[in-house]
């Protein structure tokens, strides 16, 4: 994604500029209603060029053919803005596509290995990748461990390692083996791949509007039909004062009167959003989740692999009473035998690293007990009926008190020590005997501190949720700086805070990487995946950060504010644009018939044609005028919202109803040699 199409170059503009025209197809058109009535009125004054007398009053051919023009131009200015800010997404993904490229992938069929093409892939393949090839699809790593290369979707040049068992077992197809050999087992089907997804994604296909976009619409909708309603009416009335008016200046007064500008630039803001959350390499699934991100009151996050960097691993064997490291060491690497995850082989390194050894042998034909977030336990029932666990040490401590054992004195002293130096205690034990620890040491992520403490002045409250234990997190929260933390937490208990925060009305944002995490991910308004993370984790979310960097929310939460501010303050423009167009307009249809209207005529603009002209051209040159701030966003400083609503009213309310007084004068200046 780093790959970036400049922002705008000569080929996306000179793309823009044939979807404008092409947009000029009605039944497209219709899907923009106030742009649509523009159309409408365009199709009408072309007939009235022709047939001048088609509605009873006649003006000028001249002045048929300024307003048809002009019409015309606006509704390419509008077209210009969307097809630009969707061209952008176009060329991303056009640079995408180009390193999708079909490879040969091993399929291993029981014993057998077949070498086939990756597009013939299908959910639930096991696939063999070794050092120096391409892995074929998306997938889970079932056996093994690797150093992989994603630098072709996170544009991240180190290598990450990839491992059966743990939070870091995802991978995506199209990245590279650089060291070793792993299994995968295949996740998703032809063309529902990661980078599918992600194709679609920047290209707009899967661009839905979102609840905000629809309700805001639906205003600019209603108020067009308001106008719509009184431009129909008017020469009734007229009629009664015995005016005529012509239809070319009821539909100049129309154009001039609907929200115009908004209209023409809403989808463009709404397309470049999404497009800032793609360059911060973070891919969101939906405009909504955006949105949403631009409201959040409280984030919460993992620990292990979100804070910390996440690669827990044994660095000491730490007895109790009687019992010898050795022992720990023995009973802990048993335990351990068939643990697949990263802390349960990082028991049996630490051995070699020690070089002790442990009965290799007695763990055949055990009953494996696979880690679970739930029980927070591993290990196995060994043949001889012993029971060997390692897990987190009120768990173990609750497991051998049910058989009748009795916690070892030192116990807490140990595990306490542990903790408060931010390492995860794991205890070991075979039946009703506890042996003693094993000591995790993980490191919490660089510049986090200040990151948090970003988050607070934006107003935003950090929660740490972490499985581990009470101290172990709180000396971690006090590192990274977090407002708030719960320890011990099992799934259900990340679900259970979010709802709790969610039921008081706050939008709620949820970091993680773990399967364990994937329906807290699914509950929050806003999930981020980390791509380092699980299978479920990124599928659960609706954001992925490419970078697995949980701070990056500070970046997202401001896009979407941005998105929002942005938003509204051109709606607040736009509308208050158009009661200074009222005043340049409606003196000049009456001043004729009425002369008292001329003191109406507060702009002294130089005739009626021209007032009328100069405000349908303002109408149409500030779409263009505008599309640069709706791609970059108005300018987000944080600050409380309160303040920045006062700020953005100020400019652009007022903004909006002195800029056309000027604006208008001066092209009423420029044409009235010409009308
Ligand atoms: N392989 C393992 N065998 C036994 N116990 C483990 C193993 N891995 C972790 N544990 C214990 O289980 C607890 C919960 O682990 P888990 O990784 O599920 O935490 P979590 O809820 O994802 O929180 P976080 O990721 O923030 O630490 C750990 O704190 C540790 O005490
Ligand atoms: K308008
Ligand atoms: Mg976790």
């Amino acid at each position: 994604m780093k790959n970036q199409a400049s922002v705008m170059n000569r080929e996306l503009i000179s793309k823009a500029l044939q979807q404008s025209v092409i947009k000029l197809n009605p039944r497209l058109m219709m899907k923009n209603p106030v742009m649509f009535v523009v159309e409408v009125g365009l199709i009408i004054s072309i007939l009235l060029i022709f047939v001048p007398n088609a509605f009873g009053e006649s003006v000028s051919t001249g002045f048929n053919i300024a307003v048809a023009v002009i019409l015309l131009f606006t509704i390419l200015f509008a077209n210009f803005a969307e097809a630009l800010a969707e061209g952008r997404g176009k060329a991303q993904a056009d640079s995408l596509k180009k390193t999708k490229k079909e490879i040969m992938a091993h399929r291993v069929d029981g014993d057998k290995v077949m070498e086939v093409p990756s597009t013939d892939l299908r959910k639930g393949d096991i696939v063999r990748v070794s050092q120096g090839e391409m892995i074929p699809g998306d997938g889970e790593v079932i056996k093994g461990l690797a150093s992989v290369d994603e630098s072709a979707i996170t544009g991240e040049s180190a290598p990450v390692i990839k491992e059966a068992g743990g939070d870091f077992s995802s991978v995506t197809g199209g990245t590279m083996v650089i060291s070793d050999e792993i299994m995968i087992r295949i996740t998703s089907d032809p063309g529902e791949s990661f980078m599918d997804r992600m194709i679609s994604l920047v290209e707009g296909a899967e661009r839905q509007k979102t609840p905000n976009e629809i309700a805001l619409n639906t205003v600019l909708i209603s108020l067009t039909i308001i106008f719509l309603m009184v431009v129909v009416t008017l020469p009734f009335m007229a009629n009664y004062l015995e005016i005529d008016l012509a239809v070319p200046v009821l539909i100049a007064l129309l154009v001039c009167l609907i929200p115009t500008t908004i209209g023409g630039l809403l989808s463009a803001i709404g397309i470049a959003g999404m497009d800032r959350v793609t360059r911060f390499n973070v891919l969101a699934m939906s405009g909504k989740a955006v949105e949403a991100s631009g409201d959040i009151n409280t984030i919460i996050l993992d620990k292990t692999g979100t804070i910390t960097y996440g690669n827990r691993m044994a660095s000491e064997f730490v007895p109790t009473d009687e019992h010898t490291a050795q022992e720990v060491g023995y009973w802990a690497a048993i335990s351990s035998t068939y643990d697949e995850t990263p802390e349960g082989r990082s028991v049996l390194e630490l051995m070699k690293k020690q070089a002790w050894t442990y009965d290799q042998e007695l763990g055949m034909g055990a009953e494996i007990i696979e880690f679970r977030a739930e029980t927070r336990m591993s290990g196995l029932n060994l043949p001889d009926g012993r029971k060997v666990r390692k897990g987190a040490v009120d768990a173990v401590k609750n497991w051998v008190t049910e058989q009748g054992g009795t916690i070892p004195p030192s116990l807490q002293a140990n595990s306490d020590a542990i903790a408060s130096a931010g390492g995860t205690p794991l205890a070991v034990a075979v039946d009703h005997t506890i042996y003693g620890l094993i000591y995790l040491k993980d490191t919490v992520k660089a510049g986090m501190k200040e990151r948090f403490e970003q988050m607070r002045s934006m107003g935003i409250k950090t929660i740490m949720c972490t499985g581990d234990n009470p101290l172990t997190a709180a000396t971690i929260a006090r590192e990274a700086g977090v407002d708030d933390y719960i320890a011990e937490s099992t799934p259900e208990d990340k679900i259970a805070v979010i709802r709790r925060e969610q039921a008081e009305g706050k939008l709620v944002a949820m970091t993680g990487d773990g399967t364990n995490d994937a329906p807290a991910l699914a509950q929050a308004d806003v999930g981020i995946a980390m791509n380092s993370g699980t299978v479920a984790a990124k599928e659960a979310a609706n954001m992925i950060d490419l970078d697995s960097d949980p701070s990056k929310i500070i970046e997202v939460v401001a896009i979407g504010k941005q998105l929002l501010m942005t938003r509204g303050s051109l709606t607040t423009f736009s509308i208050a644009n158009d009661i200074a167009k009222y005043f340049a307009i409606i003196p000049a249809m009456f001043m004729v018939a009425i002369p008292q209207m001329q003191l109406l005529n507060v702009m002294n603009l130089h005739s009626p044609t021209s007032a009328i002209l100069s405000a349908l051209i303002f109408n149409a040159v500030i779409i263009p005028i505008l599309i640069p701030l709706a791609m970059k966003g108005v300018a987000y400083k944080p600050m409380s919202s309160s303040r920045l609503l006062q700020r953005n009213l100020f400019i652009y309310g007022f903004g909006g109803v002195v800029v056309p007084f000027i604006g208008i004068k001066v092209i009423d200046l420029l044409i009235q040699w010409f009308v």
